[in-house]
């Protein structure tokens, strides 16, 4: 049985303000049926952690280099991301894959750097809308899938989050249908890839989770969870959308 993932990806926002946010949900996190993540910019990483103390619930970056160190200006490695407290790293986002020409090969060379710090990878994939109107949503993310995985996944090392780029932000969402071809399309692909245990594999949808859409989404096949972005910034908005989860 795969246990629900709430992750919230801040993104490029958040201070020292919006720090405060993580306390409400935090005396809640104890009681619930579902993992709680918040992946803050890298500036907050240790303070989240600081402040959550031992509640069960983790925190994540957003990148990391391939590289375990060295000159590479701006750049966090996995291992740094770990000495600030993460246990989590968000890696192939596609905002990172656009502004940053991150391709499938550069995925799978993060990820790989993220276990070896001992974190665990959040594996972002996911369509554009011209993709999808040409049809070609499956054969995207299949690819996207075997050039983004390394070969020695795990369910314990690695979440996959299925994000179609138009979905993001943007207020729209793919149907129900969509979602459930998608996500049935990625178990059956680990399944055919990865014989042992590629069933322990969370599978997270991304893109316009909001408390009004996300009770559906969750009661789709294959969905274990969600990885909201602008929704996570509110904790009440964030809270109702690990209660939906909760629930289904
Ligand atoms: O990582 C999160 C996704 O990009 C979804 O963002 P959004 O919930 O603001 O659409």
């Amino acid at each position: 049985m795969r246990r629900k993932l709430a992750a919230g990806n801040w993104k490029m926002n958040g201070g020292s303000v919006e720090l405060g946010e993580i306390r409400t949900l935090m005396g809640r996190a104890a009681t619930r049926q579902t993992d709680m993540l918040i992946c803050p910019p890298a500036t907050l990483i240790d303070r989240m952690r600081a402040l959550l103390g031992d509640a069960p619930m983790a925190v994540g970056g957003q990148d990391c280099h391939t590289a375990t160190s060295g000159a590479h200006t701006g750049d966090i490695s996995a291992a740094m991301l770990v000495d600030a407290g993460a246990s989590h790293v968000i890696i192939g986002h596609s905002e990172r894959r656009q502004d940053h020409g991150e391709t499938d090969a550069t995925v799978r060379a993060k990820t790989t750097a993220a276990w070896n710090a001992g974190l665990i990878a959040v594996i972002c994939i996911g369509e554009t809308l011209q993709e999808r109107e040409n049809g070609q949503t499956l054969d995207v993310i299949g690819a996207q899938l075997s050039g983004s995985i390394p070969d020695e996944m795990t369910p314990a090392t690695t979440v996959i989050a299925y994000e179609p780029v138009w979905a993001i932000g943007t207020g729209l969402t793919p149907s129900l249908e969509q979602i459930a071809e998608v996500h049935d399309f990625i178990r059956d692909q680990l399944g055919a890839r990865f014989a042992d245990g590629a069933d322990g594999v969370r599978l997270l949808y991304g893109g316009s989770v909001k408390p009004s859409n996300a009770a559906d989404i969750f009661a789709v096949s294959n969905v274990d969870g969600a990885l909201v972005g602008g929704a996570s910034l509110k904790a009440a908005d964030f809270g109702a959308i690990i209660d939906a989860l909760d629930a289904a």
